[in-house]
């Protein structure tokens, strides 16, 4: 077919469903879509900047990059037109043809049917170019890619339904021109006035200018008609570029929703200019919300690079650590070279300096978060604690400070909100604790109703309740915080330190010589299952659990490897009984060694679905609970 040939396309299945949701859901802030235009027409030029560099005949004596807007009320059209970068055939199906990215099945999946949450979730996934049509019920671009002839432009047409178009066309000055075709109920946006207000309201700070035609009063009798010229409607200087104090919080939340594609405002933020051996601008900023491919460890990242005002790239992911992943923002730097490319950056000295002063500058952002403004520092920790619980593996050098940082939720309250800050645990301390107790569950209930808990409960010791994945990682590279050591409370001999006293310890010591008997009995029917049996002093209410060896894993790391597939060396735990129990007592007396079996079995059993642990034989617990419930009830 030759390329001059119409030729029309499908959208994906998804991308109808996406399309759909977005028109309805977005009723009530139609305005946006001109600045998710605006936005692209600006990053357009931003990228012809930067390939100029290279290459300076792609200005095409058009070096003075600009966006227009031209408004039609007869034809009840909307028209954008830039003279940026433009894009060829092929880019034009790869970037208009696929609205649907990478997880939007599961994105779809996540829609609850409530318009305003909805609207959130679908700014969240970025909607951007296809906002066009919350407005427009046609959609043209006519585009050239800069460095290509006029011959080859090219001409997209959609509807927003099933499908588009495309045809070769000729278009002498390069870039792209979006042409909506208004909805009729959107004739609103071919008010002058009502489109220079949103222009302001949310491309202000976009750093070239957006111009429309100025108003000129008619002529007078007699007079010449004066001719309208383009005339720019925003202030168009880099938003970075400018004094904090000249900036309005309109303004940074502006250029926020421009440089990270959020639909929601941002946190936090923190704008600075660093003079000295290095100079730079930051602009950091904290999202409100996590965005959906948060997990997904390749997905893009990092701070939009500049180098003296000319943009660089997108996602320069050098000048953070991974944990600090979700930080979006500006770097504008003096010292770097204009052909900076990603291989440079990794080993410029420079790059590794001005990456240490940015994360100590997020660090210092959130701690004085969390110290201003409690609410606010929370809603960051939902949404990316378990990002931030990566730090101390990846950041040894900041990891007093990522501890200040952790909230956990702990028995002080029993809560499941991590609300808790280190610093608080270690006020709150008993004298004569010098460890921070932690336990580790699959789920906070099972954290939370651990029996390992039961002897610090009765102590008022107040213990860590964890249960992400994360943590039991976390705890392996924190080991102490503020001079105290880490301890897992389901592992290893129960230390309590100077927490127990002296008649209790001669207690316990008792306690094991009076029940040596019983404890051999046992090992002798769990003998292949166990490290070791022993009386314990941590248990009040249950009659038994289980305890991890001192240098094995933790039973959630060990599940975890398990999972993805890792091969492990079996491993036994130490099983300990509870002497007080009444069924213990009953288990010391019982002279039937089956129905001793069956009884050990079971507590066995018990203690691992207590630490939410699945059953190698849940079939014969079940059998073997039956049987005794039988003979309970002849
Ligand atoms: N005016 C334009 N000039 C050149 N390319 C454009 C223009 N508008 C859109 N594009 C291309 O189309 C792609 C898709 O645009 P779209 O707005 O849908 O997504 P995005 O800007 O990449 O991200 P987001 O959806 O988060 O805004 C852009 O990445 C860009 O490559």
């Amino acid at each position: 077919m030759s390329t001059a040939e119409k030729e029309t396309l499908g959208f994906q299945t998804e991308a109808k469903q996406m399309l759909q949701l977005m028109i309805h859901s977005m009723y009530s802030n139609k305005e946006i879509f001109l600045r998710e235009l605006i936005s692209n027409a600006s990053d357009a030029a931003d990228k012809l900047r930067y390939e100029a560099l290279a290459d300076g005949a792609l200005y095409e004596d058009d070096p003075d990059l600009r966006i227009r807007i031209t408004l039609d009320k007869d034809a009840n059209t909307l028209t954008l037109s830039d003279n940026g970068i433009g894009m060829s055939r092929e880019e034009v199906i790869n970037n208009l043809g696929t609205i649907a990215r990478s997880g939007t099945a599961e994105f779809l999946k996540n829609l609850s049917g409530d318009g305003k949450k909805d609207s959130q979730l679908i700014g969240q996934f970025g909607v951007g170019f296809y906002s066009a049509f919350i407005v427009a019920e046609r959609v043209e671009v006519f585009t050239r890619r800069a460095g290509l002839t006029a011959a080859d432009a090219v001409h997209w047409e959609s509807s927003g339904e099933a499908d588009f178009s495309i045809e070769s066309c000729e278009k002498a000055d390069r870039g792209t021109t979006v042409i909506l075709h208004l909805r009729k109920e959107d004739i609103e946006f071919t008010d002058d006035w009502r489109v220079r207000s949103i222009i302001k309201k949310y491309s202000d700070h976009i750093s070239i200018p957006v111009q429309m035609l100025e108003n000129v009063p008619a002529a007078k009798e007699g007079e010449e008609q004066k001719v309208p010229e383009f005339e720019a409607v925003n202030s168009a200087t880099a938003l970075w570029t400018r004094s904090r104090s000249d900036v309005t919080e309109e303004e940074y939340q502006a250029f926020y929703k421009h440089v990270s594609h959020d639909f929601s405002p941002a946190l936090h933020w923190s704008h600075n200019k660093v003079e000295g051996k290095l100079e730079y601008t930051s602009l950091l900023y904290l999202p409100g919300q996590a965005p959906m491919d948060l997990w997904n460890r390749d997905a893009a990242r990092g701070l939009k690079l500049y180098v003296q005002r000319t943009f660089i790239m997108d996602d320069a992911e050098q000048f953070l650590p991974l944990y600090l992943r979700f930080v979006k923002g500006v770097i504008d730097s003096n010292d770097l070279s204009l052909n900076v490319s990603r291989e440079i950056l990794q080993q410029d000295p420079a790059v590794d300096a001005m990456k240490s002063a940015l994360t100590k500058r997020v660090l210092d952002m959130l701690s004085k978060l969390a110290k201003s403004d409690v609410e606010k520092y929370q809603q960051f920790w939902k949404a990316f604690g378990q990002v931030m619980k990566e730090g101390p593996a990846e950041d040894f050098s900041n990891k007093e400070k990522i501890a200040k940082l952790l909230r956990f939720a702990t028995t002080h309250d029993n809560k499941a909100e991590q609300t808790h800050s280190l610093e608080d645990y270690v006020a709150r301390m008993k004298e004569g604790q010098t460890k921070i107790y932690y336990v580790v569950g699959e789920s906070h209930k099972t954290a939370s109703s651990s029996p390992h808990l039961e002897v610090f409960r009765k102590k008022g010791i107040e213990v860590l309740l964890l249960s992400e994945r994360v943590d039991d990682w976390l705890m392996n590279h924190l080991a102490e915080f503020d001079g105290k050591s880490f301890l897992d409370v389901g592992r290893g001999d129960l230390d309590l330190g100077d927490l127990e006293d002296e008649a209790e310890k001669k207690a316990h010591e008792a306690s094991a010589e009076a029940h040596k008997d019983l404890v051999e009995r046992v090992n002798t029917v769990l003998t292949d299952k166990v490290e070791k049996v022993r009386v314990t002093s941590r248990l009040t209410e249950s009659p038994a659990c289980l305890v991890v060896t001192e240098d094995d894993m933790g039973a959630q790391m060990r599940r975890m490897l398990e999972a993805a597939g890792q091969a492990l060396p079996p491993s036994k735990p130490v099983f300990e009984l509870n002497p007080e129990h009444p069924l213990v007592l009953k288990l010391d007396k019982e002279t039937d060694e089956d129905r001793f079996a069956d009884l050990v079995g079971i507590l066995f059993d018990q203690a691992h679905l207590a630490e939410g642990a699945q059953l190698d034989d849940p079939a014969g617990y079940v059998h073997k609970l039956n049987k005794l419930l039988l003979e309970l009830s002849a």
